[in-house]
């Protein structure tokens, strides 16, 4: 199964019913700070809705909450990692796609078989603080060189203007938050993404 190579991520099911009509085919429910009875309600809102549209829901942290809804893909970071039941995830059957940043956490996804990885930041993230500032197309095509077949998933500062560079240094997915929900016009940014990706 081929992953979208324009791969959204928003933090409330309510953006879900704003995009997924207009085509986004891959999308991320990145939830922060909310209650467990939301988050659980969230994410099965979302499976519902993903399940209506064809599109490719990935949970982001929230891997309990993928495995009792019955959802298809998670996200996990490197700290998440400390915690999550990996053996839990792949017995559910879901797949799993990883954050990295250096090499020593690129070794260790890999070693956990991901379905993909996330490198990142691309350019520098205005979303939230990281002790990277920017990885620079190079590290793209380093990590493309480094992983192979595996797809590659470009995050962090991504632009529809900055999309086709990333495309060209290695990524398979390029994954974009504020470029979109930071903008005047959402539906409008949505829409020129999938004319740029497509
Ligand atoms: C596609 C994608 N890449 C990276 C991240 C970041 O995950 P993580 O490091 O766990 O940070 P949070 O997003 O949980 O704050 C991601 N969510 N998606
Ligand atoms: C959630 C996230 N993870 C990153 C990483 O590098 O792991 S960068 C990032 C933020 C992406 O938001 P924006 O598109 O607004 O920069
Ligand atoms: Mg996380």
């Amino acid at each position: 199964m081929t992953l979208d190579r324009f791969y959204p991520i928003f933090d409330d099911v309510d953006w879900l019913h704003r995009m997924l009509p207009l085509g986004v085919k891959l999308v991320q429910l990145r939830i922060k700070d909310q209650p467990g009875q939301i988050v659980a309600d969230q994410v099965a809102q979302a499976r519902d809705l993903c399940r209506e549209h064809g599109t490719t829901l990935i949970v982001n942290d929230y891997w309990q909450a993928a495995i009792d809804t019955g959802c298809d893909w998670v996200h996990l970071g490197q700290e998440d990692l400390d915690d999550a039941d990996i053996a839990a995830i792949r017995r559910a059957g879901i797949k799993l796609g990883i954050s990295t940043h250096d090499r020593g956490e690129l070794d260790r996804a890999l070693a956990l078989e991901p379905d993909y990885v996330a490198l990142g930041p691309v350019y520098p993230t205005k979303l939230k603080q990281m002790k990277w500032h920017r990885q620079g197309l190079e590290k793209v095509s380093e990590w493309k060189g480094l992983i192979g077949d595996l797809p590659l998933v470009a995050i962090g500062g991504m632009s529809v203007e900055r999309a086709a560079g990333a495309f060209e240094a290695g990524a398979d997915i390029v994954s974009v938050v504020t470029d979109i929900t930071w903008n005047d016009d959402p539906e409008n940014r949505v829409r020129d993404w999938l004319k740029a990706t497509r």
